[in-house]
């Protein structure tokens, strides 16, 4: 929907200088300007977009908006740059989340899992052409699937899937929001139908700054959210939410949950459990993911999906036919026919490493008292040093082999990450591999018949970021090719 000088004054609410031509486009980025875009120049962590200006302008960029005016440019001056990007794609897209139904998903974990739960559940419901996803590990449009780039992309980015997505003929989409998205104001604008609260522990601090922050960051969605919305009461941070958003229903195990969970038991490679509802009585759910988080997984994308008027039955058939969440708990098939068990997770702090950790061996004494857990993890550079030694400390007492090794280590040097990590670890039984690939092959050549491997840290992200530059490296696939070569 191009916008002209009146429209664009009226949705920034500033001074705009005369535009050359109609505005079909926004971005913040000058390498995406084409001609006839809006350039909204953002000062951010590590640049000043204002540097970009005069590239932005070589590109064709009919209108440049910052937090300051810009020397010898005819600036739009707003209050905040990121507000106005997002209310400028937002406009263009002509407000298609108005026109959809859009499922909001938070927490600090669980996001993308309890995502695609609910995807499966809608898709089951409304069908696969209906139904639109947005998580870390990929995007979906129908029967299109695409790479991510991040969780929750910049403004123009989902406003741009929501619009494509709507051309589409998609009516339902979840869409997994990160606290960076609800802070950095990437989803402004969109209008959510519904929201769940999976749980909020200790992470992203470097951009919150305490938890109190991250908590109102993570509210901001409920706040939003005009329809249902659905919180783990099993979490202190979920049970607030529900005490201080109205209309917030709960899911856990605890007695008062509306949505209560019991009776959780494995049933060969499958969890079962029973969901007690307010509306729909008992429903005994069978699901193929494993570990009591992904119980609670299951059961906010449930509770979530029941109060949107989702039929019982669809969504129990869904829940126990849906596939493998790329990078969650993902067993790598060529394993299975070696004798032992590869899983990649997408595990990333101390408290999801213990809970993959935690499966993982329940799994490994399925297979026989003398199955062992392997764990091949590392910690990312550039953010959280907090929480290295934790991470080492939790993989050395839940694994019976870790082998420490690099994850994305950004601009830091991975020898000194690793040391970091092997400070707060046992190293009786641990060692540092800092080439990942090569401390892929060292656990598959001492896993014996029934032991379990678990590989944390990259789930589903086909990069790693060195400090020497980006090198192509997907966990599945080279432990798969490594497999081959045993
Ligand atoms: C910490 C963080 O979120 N940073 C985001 C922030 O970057 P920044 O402010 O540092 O940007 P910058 O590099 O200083 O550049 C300033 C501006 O100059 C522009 N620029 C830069 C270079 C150039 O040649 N031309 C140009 O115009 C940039 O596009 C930017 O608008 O603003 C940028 C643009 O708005 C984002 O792309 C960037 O996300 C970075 C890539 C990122 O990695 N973010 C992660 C941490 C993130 O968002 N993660 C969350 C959470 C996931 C989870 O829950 O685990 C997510 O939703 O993915
Ligand atoms: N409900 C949960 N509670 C605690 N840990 C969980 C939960 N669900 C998943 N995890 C752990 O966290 C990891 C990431 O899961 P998932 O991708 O679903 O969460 P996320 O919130 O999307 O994470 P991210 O924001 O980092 O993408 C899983 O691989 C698992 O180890």
């Amino acid at each position: 929907m191009p916008l002209d000088q009146a429209e664009v004054a009226r949705i920034l609410g500033v001074d705009v200088p005369p535009l050359p031509e109609h505005i079909t486009s926004v971005t913040h980025d000058s390498r995406d300007v084409s001609p006839g875009a809006a350039f909204v120049a953002i000062k951010g962590f590590t640049a000043d977009g204002a540097d970009f200006v005069p590239q932005a302008l070589e590109r064709g960029a009919s209108l440049i908006v910052a937090q300051h005016d810009i020397p010898g440019v005819r600036t739009a001056v707003v209050p905040d740059d990121r507000v106005a990007l997002a209310a400028l794609a937002t406009e263009l897209a002509g407000n298609p989340s108005h026109d959809l139904t859009v499922y909001g998903i938070t927490g600090t974990n669980g996001k993308t899992t309890s995502s695609y739960v609910l995807h499966a559940i809608l898709t089951a419901a409304y069908g696969e052409t209906s139904t639109g996803l947005m998580t870390t590990a990929e995007v979906i449009i129908g029967r299109h699937h695409s790479m991510s780039v991040r969780t929750t992309g910049e403004a123009p980015e989902v406003q741009g899937n929501l619009v494509r997505m709507r051309g589409a003929g998609v009516t339902h989409v979840v869409l997994e929001t990160s606290s960076h998205g609800i802070h950095l104001h990437r989803v402004d604008g969109t209008r959510y139908a519904a929201a769940l609260f999976t749980n909020l522990t200790r992470d992203h601090l470097d951009l919150h700054g305490t938890m109190e922050n991250y908590y109102r960051s993570k509210r901001k969605l409920f706040e939003w959210t005009v329809g249902p919305k659905v919180a783990n009461a099993d979490d202190a941070a979920g049970a607030r939410m529900a005490q201080e958003i109205s209309g917030t229903r709960t899911f856990g195990h605890c007695a008062d949950a509306d949505y209560r969970i019991g009776d959780v038991h494995r049933q060969g490679a499958r969890t079962v459990f029973n969901l007690t509802t307010p509306d729909h009585g008992v429903l005994e759910l069978h699901t193929p993911l494993l570990g009591d988080y992904n119980v609670h997984n299951v059961a906010g994308a449930s509770a979530i999906a029941l109060e949107t008027g989702m039929s019982a039955r669809v969504l129990t058939k869904a829940v126990s036919e849906m596939g493998q969440v790329p990078g969650r708990f993902e067993r790598v098939p060529a394993a299975v026919d070696r004798g032992f068990e590869v899983v990649v997770d997408y595990a990333h702090t101390e408290i999801g490493l213990r809970a993959v950790l935690e499966v993982a061996r329940e799994v490994a004494a399925g297979h026989g008292p003398d199955a062992r857990l392997i764990c091949v993890f590392g910690a990312c550079g550039d953010r959280d040093k907090a929480k290295r030694p934790l991470m080492g400390a939790v993989a050395s007492e839940l694994a019976d082999v870790a082998i420490i090794t690099t994850d994305d280590a950004y601009s830091e040097d991975p020898q000194t990450i690793a040391d970091e990590v092997a400070a707060g670890a046992d190293m009786s039984h641990t060692s540092v591999v800092v080439d990942r690939q090569e401390a892929i092959r060292s656990a598959l050549q001492v896993a014996h018949r029934g032991d379990v491997i678990v590989v944390a840290g990259k789930g589903h992200e086909r990069v790693q970021h060195l400090p020497t530059g980006d090198i192509d490296f997907h966990d599945v696939s080279v432990v798969t090719e490594l497999i081959h070569r045993l």
